[in-house]
């Protein structure tokens, strides 16, 4: 049975988690990470390699993708809160994601390339 973490398991983990970008979700027991990368092709790339990752651990993350940008929300369905699941797949994508940028400041919109390059949003994040 899936529990969801202790407050002790929380303390341990999620600093470092928060030092690559990780961020808790205000109104859900979840984290978000946000990266960009170079090209759609690169997006997929990653999102393809974590899809694989995601079934050989028959766990799943909640993402969007546009464009250039994954936005990722990982929590645990069948415990409604953050798992030991949730971290082993954050710290499998970091590895996935390599160098690609992330944007650590979630209170700023998410812009894709696609909106920068048509100067519909300034470029001011990651
Ligand atoms: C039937 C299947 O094993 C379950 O639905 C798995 C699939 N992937 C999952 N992913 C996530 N994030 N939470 C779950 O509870 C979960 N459950």
């Amino acid at each position: 049975m899936i529990t969801s973490l202790t407050d002790t398991e929380r303390t341990t983990a999620l600093p470092a988690l928060g030092e690559t970008g990780w961020r808790a979700l205000p109104d859900r027991d979840a984290i978000r990470k946000i990266w960009k990368f170079r090209s759609f092709s690169e997006a997929w790339g990653f999102m393809s390699r974590v899809a694989l990752a995601a079934e050989k651990a028959d766990h799943h993350p909640e993402w969007l993708n546009i464009y250039n940008v994954v936005d990722v929300t990982l929590t645990t369905h069948a415990c409604n809160g953050l798992s030991a699941l949730d971290l082993a797949l954050a710290r499998k994508m970091d590895k996935l994601a390599g160098a690609a940028s992330v944007q650590v400041d979630h209170s700023e919109p998410v812009a894709c390339l696609c909106q920068i390059k048509h100067g519909e949003i300034k470029h001011g994040g990651a």
